[in-house]
Formats: C-alpha cells, sequence, structure tokens
C-alpha cells in the first residue's frame, strides 16, 4: 500500500529521547518554602550544619549515670555500690557528680557533668541510698556524644537532592524552619477538538468528556508538578496559536492532547511549528504513536494523543525526560523501589529480630553504615536505602547478594 499521506517517519524511542536531550529548556527558578512544603521538592541549596546535634553528651538509655572506672570488674557476685546523688529529668540541666557517686537518668537526658558512662537499668539494684552494679562499662558506653550526629560545619545535604522526611528531620533539628527549593514546574493542560464537552455538560453523540485533562492533572500532581487547566480548545489554528501562546506566558511546558495526527482537524504540530520549532512528532509506539514534542522560546511543549491510553502512555514516556530538563535533575530509580546489591561488608544481626540495616546503595553495590543508635538520624540521610534482615537469619554475609530498598530517590544530574 503506498501512504500518500501521513506520517513519513516515525522516531523510535531512543531517538526521540536523544533529541530531546539535545534541546535547551529554561530551568525553573527556586522559591523559599516553610520545611512542611518542602518534602518531594528539590534541594536548591547546599544544607550546612549551623551546630552540633546532639548539642549535648546525652544518656542512650534509661538507667545510672557514672564514672566508668568505678564499675570496672563489677558483676552479680561482686556489685559495684554506689551512692545516689540525685537524679537528671528530661530535659533538665545537668547536675554534678564525682568518683563513687551516681546518678539517675532518663534516655535522653543530659549526662551530669563528672560521669562519663551510663549503666542500663537492667544490671542495676537499688537498695537505699545507693545502687547496686552488676556489670561493668567502658567509658562512653550508653552515651551519644555531642556531635555524633551532626557536626558543626559539616554539609548535611546537597543542592539537587530531592527531599524525603529524613530529611526534613534533620532540617528541624538543625533550625531551619524555611529552606530553598527549586518552584514546582507549572504545566498548563490544553485540550483540543471540537467533539469535547465539560464534565456535566449535555453528552450528545459525537461528543467526548475531557477526561485527559484530569488524568493528566493527577499524573502532573504525582510528578510534583504545578498543574493548571486551560480548558477546550477548537480545532481552529488562529485560537490553538492563541491559547498555546497564553498557556506559553503563565506555564514552563505546555501540554496538549488531541489534533496530533494526520487529519484535516489535527492543527497542533502546525501551530507548534509556526511559532516554534518541533524536537519530534511521531514516535514508534503503540498506543501513542503520534506524541511529539516542540520547543517555544525555550519552554517545551508536549502534543499528546487525544485517545486516552496513548495519551497516558505518551506522557509517562516523555514527560519524565522533560521534567529532567526542566529542573536539572533526573530520577533514575524511586524511593520504594527495590534494587539488587552485592554487599561490600558483613551485616551482623539477632536472630529473632527483623534488623533494617542502612547502607549506601551504588552501582550494584551496597555498603552498611556503621552505625549504632536509633537516634542518628543523619543515618537515614547518608544512607539511600536499607537492606531488611529477616527474623531467622543472623545477618547477611560480605558478597551476598540482598535486595536494597531506596529510601531516596536515586538522582542524577542533567546538563
Ligand atoms: N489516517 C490516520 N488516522 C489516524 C492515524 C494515522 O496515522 N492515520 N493515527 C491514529 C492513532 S495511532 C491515534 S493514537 C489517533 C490520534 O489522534 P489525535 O491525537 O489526533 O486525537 P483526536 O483525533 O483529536 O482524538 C482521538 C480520540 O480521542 C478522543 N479525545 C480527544 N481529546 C480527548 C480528551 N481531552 N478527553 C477524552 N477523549 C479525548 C477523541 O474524541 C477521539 O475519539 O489517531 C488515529 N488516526
Ligand atoms: O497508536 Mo495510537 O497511538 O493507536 O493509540
Amino acid at each position: 500500500m503506498v501512504r500518500l499521506r501521513g506520517f513519513k517517519e516515525r522516531t523510535i524511542v531512543r531517538d526521540a529521547v536523544k533529541a530531546l536531550e539535545g534541546v535547551r529548556f529554561k530551568r525553573v527558578d527556586s522559591e523559599i518554602v516553610e520545611i512542611t512544603r518542602a518534602c518531594g521538592r528539590i534541594l536548591a541549596e547546599d544544607i550546612i550544619a549551623k551546630y552540633n546535634v546532639p548539642h549535648f553528651d546525652r544518656s542512650a538509655v534509661d538507667g545510672y549515670a557514672v564514672v566508668a572506672e568505678d564499675t570496672f570488674g563489677a558483676n552479680l557476685n561482686n556489685p559495684v555500690m554506689l551512692k545516689i546523688v540525685g537524679e537528671v529529668e528530661m530535659g533538665e540541666e545537668p547536675i554534678e557528680m564525682s568518683r563513687g557517686t551516681a546518678v539517675r537518668v532518663s534516655t535522653g537526658s543530659a549526662l551530669p557533668k563528672g560521669a562519663n558512662a551510663v549503666v542500663m537499668l537492667e544490671y542495676t539494684k537499688e537498695v537505699g541510698e545507693f545502687v547496686e552494679i552488676y556489670r561493668p562499662v567502658v567509658p562512653f558506653e550508653n552515651v551519644s556524644r555531642e556531635g555524633e550526629d551532626i557536626k558543626a560545619g559539616e554539609v548535611v545535604l546537597k543542592a539537587g537532592e530531592i527531599l524525603q522526611p529524613q530529611d526534613i528531620g534533620v532540617l528541624a533539628s538543625l533550625g531551619y524552619a524555611k529552606v530553598k527549593v527549586l518552584k514546582k514546574p507549572r504545566v498548563v493542560i490544553i485540550s483540543t477538538g471540537n467533539e469535547l464537552v465539560e464534565i456535566g455538560e449535555e453528552l450528545e453523540v459525537g461528543k467526548v468528556v475531557n477526561s485527559n485533562a484530569y488524568m493528566l492533572f493527577c499524573a502532573l500532581k504525582m510528578y510534583n508538578c504545578e498543574p493548571s487547566v486551560y480548558g477546550i480548545v477548537r480545532d481552529d489554528f488562529d485560537e490553538l496559536k492563541k491559547a498555546i501562546i497564553q498557556a506559553l506566558s503563565v506555564g514552563d511546558c505546555v501540554i496538549t492532547t488531541g489534533g496530533t495526527s494526520v487529519g484535516k482537524g489535527d492543527l497542533v504540530p502546525e501551530v507548534v511549528k509556526e511559532i516554534g520549532k518541533i524536537v519530534f512528532h511521531g514516535i514508534s509506539i503503540k498506543p501513542g504513536m503520534p506524541t511529539g514534542l516542540g520547543v517555544i522560546d525555550g519552554k517545551p511543549v508536549l502534543m499528546l494523543s487525544g485517545f486516552p491510553v496513548a495519551c497516558l502512555i505518551g506522557f509517562e514516556l516523555i514527560f519524565p525526560h522533560v521534567l529532567a530538563k526542566l529542573t536539572g535533575v533526573r530520577v533514575v530509580k524511586r524511593r520504594g523501589e527495590g534494587v539488587k546489591a552485592k554487599l561490600k561488608r558483613r551485616i551482623p544481626s539477632k536472630a529473632g529480630v527483623r534488623t533494617f540495616a542502612r547502607v549506601i546503595y551504588k552501582d550494584g553495590f551496597a555498603e552498611p553504615l556503621m552505625t549504632s543508635g536509633s537516634g542518628i538520624l543523619t543515618s537515614m540521610v547518608r544512607a539511600n536505602g536499607i537492606v531488611v534482615v529477616p527474623e531467622e537469619k543472623e545477618g547477611f554475609e560480605e558478597g551476598e547478594e540482598v535486595n536494597v530498598v531506596l529510601v531516596r530517590d536515586l538522582i542524577e544530574e542533567v546538563t
């Protein structure tokens, strides 16, 4: 069959993406927002710790603050007796103590001046004004030391990171109420077609409800964009041109649906060609063949098919690349996804306890972080994944293949 009209050439996906990557788009600006609005947003500044976290030595357990040297040699038969000289309540300033004494402390309370370790409650017994210690501790055992989590001056988060809940926690603990992030890309959705009606309007034969706009609105929200619905535009060259120009004046990107094929009403690519440049139009995919991309004044215009399935498939295929160019950040893998990795070191764990080991995943390898306390939030910022050791296993060996669940999006810088 001779093909007289229509798509002469269709670009294969790889070439379409390559063509897209060769185009320069205007990047979105940054803005300062409250940290409660920053989750999932792209950080636009390096975050430097203004002070140590914790900013004082504190007890990591409930028990008795002691001078570690006093407890040496203590055991069940030969407990060490220490005089209780007071208590540090949570949030209180620490008291002072000397050798031969002990002070009651809780998890998180400040370590008394003069103490250098804490004995867990389980290894002690109060006898009148004294406490019997049944187990020795080494200096700084059960103590979270000042600056153990974050040291003043340290770069804790780098510009370009996609902010995760743990990052927001770290920002708060460092005293940041606001943070500089990239603006959400504003994307204007234009629905084209003489047959379209809005939700609630009368559905005569031949008419179709404009469902694409609402579908794309939802999809754009999921990509952390700021979508807006322009509305329905008739298949008229001048009206389409006016709509696209107006949408571009408020948006960082425009998405059109319908009118991308070769029929007489399919005018969208013609309009884009007149006021800008076509990057590609017609991809070797099914559904979604008539998907196209144009650029007008440095802003992308994504042309999607009117058929809802073709529309969504074209969107999911091309929009992430457009977004990466608009923000300078490409998401390679999303938080919550699993990746296979070889362990760089063994992960120890206790049988019967499901253990969540924090790891740094890179290029097929997972490096477990050497960290103890569940109070060390930066361990969830330095790590990008978690390896779950099930109850029935006692750790994983070095070199073993494990599943890493990502706790942050894996990203790549885009030029
Ligand atoms: N002769 C040819 N005809 C067609 C070709 C071709 O190569 N040669 N390609 C076909 C393919 S593949 C597709 S996909 C469609 C693409 O059509 P358009 O993108 O031009 O879309 P429309 O014709 O405007 O609409 C198609 C269909 O979708 C409905 N629609 C449109 N907008 C919406 C909306 N906002 N919400 C819900 N539904 C919508 C519209 O009513 C039509 O039924 O072309 C083939 N034809
Ligand atoms: O290929 Mo169309 O792209 O049939 O939906």
